[in-house]
């Protein structure tokens, strides 16, 4: 019989699970031992718990089978903590793994370091932020309890939470047998489809809607087709911003409210039936409607769930609903006049002497990806997340629901280890708190092009209220830092900088790239303008 250690590192992978992301300490280190000696999975160590989580949240999203952080107990799991709540609200399946006391510690009858209130503080605090939880204590049952809490991962596409006692490690268990996913019930599949299809018969300007479960569930290639077949316009939400991102024939835009492409907006809010496909309703999605989402004209499949106007269908899996639609549905020509053709992203940025503005550095990396092809990007929020808004419309994992700060260089560094090369856009405030995780790709070479958006400012906040005096930053020059942490950093002031250095970063390969664009305080991406201006209209309404 296998030990738990082992037997654990195969299930993760068995499950999906690409590569481990972590932080030892005493409670885990026998665990590492195992994780570094089998090499079961590659196993990529950062330097503070935050960007433990927020890589194995990227990591997920871009190969989308399980993101695994394994921590400490106590010190560590808490420091990881935000960084799972970030992927419980968006949908992202991380497997936390974290370190505990033996079983002969727990009843030592001293108070153990790490521990805060009870030695089980840790497992109440998961509880939380996870959709299923196993303390792994006996090996009678261990086996049977990580099958099932993996599969709630990747059936719930919800982090969850695994105690790893140190004294288990070696612990003899069976080995783990995946369980079967639990598929929909055919007839409840059928009524529930042929609901759908006759609403959208019956429906003169549907529309599809997408959002980031889509990936989650890797069905995007398959919404596609059918959005082809059935000849319905789609577009994603803000959060579902690069979902995809291989189908540009079929994705009219990214719905933003009143804040985004009119048309866009007319195509949403006068839709007489809107198809929701994995849809978060989210404030960030939908707090700029100039119309609220109304059931009598919305179908929403998410979370395992179908709503159709008042009424629901339960345990729907959003791929068994997809292909059920595909097999009943019959093809339908596109409706007339609705906007087929790709939104058009600013492009041809003059490579002057002029100082630079946020929307500048879209209109550039849209140049760069003309010459080079698109890259994989993240984003952390901030200015530079709506600027993404203006990028074409490329793979982007970006925290806009959420909305946690620090996500985009560990999210990047993340989707690096996976063996892509991804494009991260970060300002300065977010930078200070996540950015120095880049001294890590060095030991990996990893090589992730960066551009900071350096206004030394935390300009969102500033936007709502200017007349504090906490907005403004110091100027680290972070170009020069990262000269010494084992990348290339390069400080740019004008268009003609900015292209030329995003030139060198491409062809720098085995290095972080790191541009460190200088932008005035005060003017902010065409999008921000816009969100800020839609956000003060709705609060003046509601205020009304
Ligand atoms: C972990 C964390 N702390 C605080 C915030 C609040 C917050 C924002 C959101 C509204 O909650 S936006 C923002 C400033 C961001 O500054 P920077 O990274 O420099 O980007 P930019 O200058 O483009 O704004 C803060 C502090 C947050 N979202 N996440
Ligand atoms: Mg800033």
């Amino acid at each position: 019989m296998p030990a738990l250690a082992h037997a654990l590192l195969a299930a993760l992978k068995d499950h999906g699970a690409r590569e481990i992301f972590g932080i030892p300490g005493d409670f885990v280190l026998p665990l590492f031992k195992v994780i570094e000696d089998s090499n079961i999975l590659p196993n990529v160590t950062l330097s503070h718990e935050p960007a433990v989580g927020f890589a194995a949240d990227a990591a997920a999203r871009y190969h989308g089978g399980l993101g695994v952080a394994v921590v400490t107990y106590g010190a560590g799991a808490f420091n990881v903590v935000n960084a799972v709540a970030g992927a419980y609200a968006e949908r992202s399946p991380v497997v936390v793994i974290a370190g505990a006391p033996g079983a002969r510690e727990r009843v030592s009858g001293f108070l153990l370091h790490h521990q805060a209130r009870t030695v089980d503080t840790q497992l109440a605090v998961f509880k939380e932020i996870t959709c299923d939880q196993a303390v792994l204590s006996d090996p009678a049952t261990a086996a049977a309890q990580i099958a099932r809490v993996l599969r709630s991962a990747k059936e719930m596409s919800l982090p969850v939470y695994l105690e790893f006692p140190r004294d288990m490690v070696d612990a003899e268990i069976e080995p783990v047998v995946p369980l079967s996913p639990r598929a929909a019930n055919r007839e409840a599949l059928d009524e529930c489809v042929d609901e759908i299809l006759a609403r959208i018969a019956r429906a003169e300007r549907p529309v599809i809607v997408v959002d980031v479960e889509i990936r989650r569930y890797g069905v995007e290639d398959r919404i596609a087709a059918l959005a082809r077949k059935l000849g319905l316009p789609l577009v994603t939400t803000f959060m579902g911003r690069g979902l995809l991102d291989r189908a540009d024939d079929v994705v009219a835009g990214t719905y933003l409210g009143a804040a985004g492409n009119p048309e866009i907006t007319r195509l949403v809010e006068d839709a007489d039936l809107v198809l929701m496909l994995g849809v978060i309703l989210s404030d960030t999605n939908f707090a700029l409607s100039n119309r609220a989402p109304d059931p009598r004209r919305m179908i929403l499949a998410a979370s395992r769930e179908v709503q159709i106007g008042h009424h629901a269908y339960r345990d729907m899996p959003l791929g068994d609903l997809i292909d059920a639609l595909d097999q009943r549905a019959t093809p339908r020509a596109a409706a007339p006049g609705l906007p087929r053709q790709r939104a058009v992203y600013p492009r041809g940025l003059p490579a002057d002497g002029q100082p630079i503005a946020p929307s500048d550095i879209a209109t550039a990396i849209n140049d760069m990806f003309d010459r080079y092809g698109r890259m994989p990007m993240t984003s952390d929020i901030g200015d530079c997340l709506f600027t993404a808004m203006e990028i074409d419309n490329t793979a982007l994992a970006a925290p806009g629901y959420y909305a946690g700060m620090g996500f985009g260089v560990p999210a990047g560094i993340g989707v690096a280890a996976t063996g892509l090369r991804p494009l991260i856009l970060v300002g300065d405030g977010a930078f200070q708190m996540t950015g120095w995780e880049l001294g890590n790709c060095r030991r990996y070479g990893l090589d992730p092009i960066v551009v900071l958006f350096n206004n030394c400012s935390w300009e969102m906040l500033r936007v709502f209220q200017p007349e504090s005096r906490f907005n403004d930053l110091d100027d680290w020059h972070y170009a020069d830092i990262a000269n010494s942490i084992g990348g290339t950093g390069e400080r740019v002031t004008t268009r003609g900088e900015l292209v030329a250095a995003l030139e060198r970063a491409v062809q720098r390969r085995g290095r972080f790239s790191l541009i460190e664009v200088m932008l005035p305080r005060g003017k902010t991406s065409d999008t921000l303008a816009r969100f800020v201006k839609g956000f003060k209209s709705a609060r003046e309404r509601m205020t009304k």
